[in-house]
């Protein structure tokens, strides 16, 4: 037999440069295009099978490591392995008293307790102030399913995202935003909203319609627009509808983010999915309309170059929040289409914007006016001393709130009362946590606050804690009389328990506008008009309204004109 003088090609380029003498050679001791097929077949499922196996094994070293260390953690033996505390924390355990639960846990366990919410899900409680300010520098993830509903409803977002390092380049760019250009708005923009307001109030007031959330719904998102896309948005014909879908999908929003899969076989999340293509639509309306109207390409030259900068290098193409709408990176209903394409889905991150602070705004708004309604007697102070303020600097156009410290007290007082949820959760990804009295939490373990222990706390916050007490935030001085007078603000946040924004590294980015904006609305609203209940709906009230954490009631409320 012929000795085949072709030598074996062992690597598949060896085999594709030996070209078709390989093939033509008739040998069997000779390589065929099979026995290259199968070793290759054979190199990537052992190669699969080592990744597979790699990938396994760290994943259980990950859980071991869980297991070990959160066990050191002081809390209840878990009732079952497979559910651990879930059963318990769901709707039919204690979920609707989660609070409470929790209270009676850190009573018995200490400031910090674990909960085993099944074999691969650790719950850290935190209720030691010092602790927490450590925790909410330290742990800079939130935890992985944060954001799913703007996700799913507006695409990918730069800042409502899970890890820390995703989220940083939009954080520092957003901060700068906040502070260079909405604060700077901020205390002319709400003229204006009470302006818009006050002429859809009269139309409600005429159908008998007006509830204090409904407006608090409308003012914020006028705040908000207006803030964002300034002059274009007060005339911009489509506000009416954009508002109404805002609404219809933040009240959907958390139930279609909670199907692990999107359930595409039902009909009424492609409503869903439609309602939220429309708005994006709406918001490159919006956006095109802000470019003409110069808006937001006044955010300076200056920063259109930092955002290009900034989107190079985080290598998204400058998809980071204005960035691809200055350039114009965005195809966003492309021919008409009317479904998103943009490798950077920019419209994620002002749509998050919107849908996060309109309905924390239309919150902290509806529990300020309950209150104004329910103490007249504040409600006249906060007038006398707004009164006494525009008199002093003779400017009728904006508002120093700054000077307006009961004013204020009010605003943040509401919101210590009030916080957008029961627990301020954090996480830290991939390090363990090493906290002060030799805690250890583990990589991957969800670390909440409970706001309401925390907020509440008598040993803090005195034995009104539960109460609303706007002065506890007002520093008195003596006048050359002898009289006491309200003269200043205590700085809230320097106590390290008032939380309704959160704190350290994810803390929340609008807390200034918001508390601005907020106050210079109510600046305006309370030197022009008297808000009151409307005649009977004190009774509703009374029944639920009480100071602790409660959903804010939506009493029926007129204004009257003041006599100028
Ligand atoms: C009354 C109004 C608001 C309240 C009570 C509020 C509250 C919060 C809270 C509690 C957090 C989580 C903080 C943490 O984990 O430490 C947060 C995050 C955030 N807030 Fe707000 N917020 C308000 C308005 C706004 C507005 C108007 C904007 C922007 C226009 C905004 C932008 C953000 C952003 C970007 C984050 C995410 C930060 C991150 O995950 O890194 N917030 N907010």
């Amino acid at each position: 037999m012929e000795a085949c003088d072709i030598r074996a090609p062992y690597t598949l380029v060896g085999f594709l440069l030996a070209g078709d003498k390989t093939i033509s050679s008739s040998s069997g001791a000779c390589f065929s295009l099979r026995d290259y097929f199968s070793r290759a077949i054979n190199f990537f499922l052992w190669i699969s099978l080592v990744s597979i196996s790699f990938l396994l094994s760290r994943k259980l070293a990950r859980l071991l490591r869980l297991w070990t260390i959160g066990s050191r953690i002081p809390g209840p033996p878990s009732p079952s392995f497979f559910s651990g505390h879930a059963k318990l924390l769901g709707a039919r355990g204690c979920g609707r008293d989660l609070t409470g639960y929790l209270s009676r846990l850190h009573e018995n366990y200490g400031p910090i307790v674990r909960l085993w919410l099944g074999p691969t899900q650790l719950l850290v409680s935190v209720k030691d102030v010092a602790v927490i300010k450590e925790i909410l520098i330290k742990a800079k993830d939130k935890y992985p399913l944060t954001g799913r509903e703007f996700r799913l409803a507006f695409g990918r977002s730069n800042i409502f995202v899970s890890s820390f390092e995703k989220v940083q380049e939009g954080r520092n760019y957003l901060t700068t935003f906040m502070n260079e250009r909405l604060l700077e708005r901020v205390n002319t923009v709400p003229l204006k909203v009470v302006e818009c307001v006050l002429g859809r109030v009269e139309s409600a007031m005429s159908k008998g319609i007006l509830d204090c959330r409904s407006l608090s719904q409308h003012v914020s998102f006028y705040i908000l627009g207006a803030a964002l896309f300034e002059e274009a948005f007060f005339n911009w014909s489509d506000a009416t509808l954009y508002e109404e879908l805002l609404l219809m999908i933040s009240k959907d929003a958390c139930y279609w983010a909670s199907y692990k899969i999107p359930p595409f076989w039902r009909r009424k999340y492609w409503t869903y999915q439609f309602l939220c293509t429309k708005l994006r639509c709406l918001t490159q309306d919006i956006i095109q309309q802000c470019r003409y109207n110069s808006t937001i390409t006044q955010i300076s030259q200056s920063s259109y170059e930092e955002v290009k900068s900034i989107g190079k290098l985080s290598g998204n193409g400058g998809a980071t929040l204005f960035g691809n709408l200055l350039s114009g990176n965005s195809s966003l209903n492309e021919g008409g289409k009317g479904h998103l394409v943009s490798t950077g889905e920019p419209f994620g991150d002002i749509l998050g914007m919107m849908f996060h602070g309109c309905s924390t705004i239309t919150n902290l708004l509806c529990s300020i006016l309950t209150r104004l309604v329910l103490h007249p007697e504040l409600q006249l102070k906060i007038f006398s001393e707004i009164k006494e303020v525009q008199q002093r600097t003779c400017n009728q156009d904006s508002y120093d709130v700054q000077k307006m410290p009961l004013l204020l007290a009010t605003v943040y007082e509401s919101a210590r009362l009030l916080p957008p949820g029961r627990l301020l959760q954090r996480c830290s990804l991939n390090h363990d946590l090493h906290l002060k009295w030799n805690i250890t939490v583990p990589a991957g373990a969800i670390l909440v606050v409970p706001l309401e222990l925390v907020q509440m706390d008598s040993s803090i916050w005195g034995e009104d804690a539960g109460h609303f007490n706007p002065h506890r935030f007002v520093v008195d001085s003596i006048d050359q009389e002898g009289r006491s007078q309200e003269d200043g603000i205590l700085e809230p946040y320097k106590n390290a328990a008032y939380l309704p924004f959160g704190s350290g590294s994810r803390a929340c980015l609008g807390k200034e506008f918001s508390v601005l904006g907020i106050s210079t609305f109510f600046a305006s609203l309370l030197l022009n008009y008297e808000v009151t209940l409307v005649p009977g709906s004190e009774n509703d009230l009374n029944s639920t309204v009480n100071d602790r954490f409660q959903p804010v009631p939506s009493p029926k409320i007129t204004f009257m004109k003041r006599n100028s």
